[in-house]
């Protein structure tokens, strides 16, 4: 932080930074994983920094919790008992459990330091833990779905980027081990980083996700705090022939203006829509 600004510099996305003013540092420290900063900015909220890298601002965190979780509960029929790996601010439980269907949603978080920061800065999105349906456990991602092969109708990712401890999250592996935790008829989402900075990353992985998902999409949209404006999602299913572009079930419109900020039934079908060059890029 200089002279009053945070800088997101980053090899990820080389020659270019996001910065945002900074009224005050309300927590920095350095846990078993990673380095954990939180500041109140001057017009985005606290701000949540991990390893040098915006998390998430409580000015506009809704725009990702909302899409990572209801593209793919919306786009499965009957989602009953969903997993959230990574998602340690609690955001994501603050979606999941606006679903009626949804009976209990597991948060599986590598460091305790993430929902314990979140749960004293970032009340907004920590909520979601306070929900009876959820159960939360710290621990490592990979183990916990090599003990629970097909338990959950939708596993969520929502991870941090592939430099530092979510790095295996990108990999085949991973993917294979959602895979066998999945029930029939199942959907993961994931954290799928930006078209216009990592299009051979994405590539790999939907090639990867090719050889063992008969059901495979990319979608996308704005958070502005990220970098170039925007973030990835990737859906896949177990099940050859489902749409996940297309919602199986949708909120009222009611509940979509009182609860929702970003997600609705048009937004989850333009999500899917893809500029040319990622279109021939990712060959969807
Ligand atoms: N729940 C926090 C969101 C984590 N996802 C972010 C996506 C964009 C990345 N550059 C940083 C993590």
């Amino acid at each position: 932080i200089k002279d009053g600004w945070f800088k997101e510099s980053q090899t990820l996305w080389p020659g270019q930074a996001m910065t945002l003013q900074v009224k005050e540092i309300l927590h920095h420290e350095k846990s078993k994983y990673q380095d954990v900063l939180v500041f109140q900015s001057a017009n985005h909220g606290n701000v949540l920094v991990l390893d040098g890298v915006i998390q998430c601002t409580e000015r506009d965190e809704f725009a990702y919790q909302e899409m990572i979780a209801h593209l793919p509960l919306n786009a499965h029929p009957k989602p009953k008992k969903v997993l959230v790996i990574g998602g340690g601010d609690g955001g994501v439980l603050r979606e999941v459990v606006k679903h009626e269907t949804v009976e209990e949603v597991t948060l599986v978080e590598i460091d305790e330091a993430v929902p314990r920061v979140s749960k004293k800065f970032l009340p907004a999105m920590a909520v979601g833990f306070q929900h009876p349906k959820v159960k939360v456990h710290i621990g490592d991602g990979f183990a916990y779905l090599k003990e629970n092969e097909g338990a959950y109708d939708v596993i969520i990712t929502d991870s941090s980027d592939p430099v530092g401890p979510a790095e295996s999250l990108f990999g085949e592996t991973f993917y294979d081990l959602m895979r066998k935790a999945l029930l029939p008829g199942g959907i993961i989402c994931t954290q799928g980083e930006c078209q216009w900075l990592h299009l051979p990353l994405i590539k790999t992985v939907l090639d990867n996700s090719k050889k063992i998902y008969p059901v495979v999409e990319y979608a996308w949209g704005a958070v502005p705090t990220y970098p170039c404006g925007q973030i990835g999602y990737i859906l896949c299913c177990n099940e050859a022939g489902r749409d996940l572009r297309t919602p199986a079930r949708s909120f009222t419109k009611e509940f979509e203006a009182s609860k929702l900020k970003y997600y609705n039934a048009e937004v989850h079908k333009a999500a899917f829509v893809l500029p040319q060059f990622t279109k021939s890029a990712l060959g969807l």
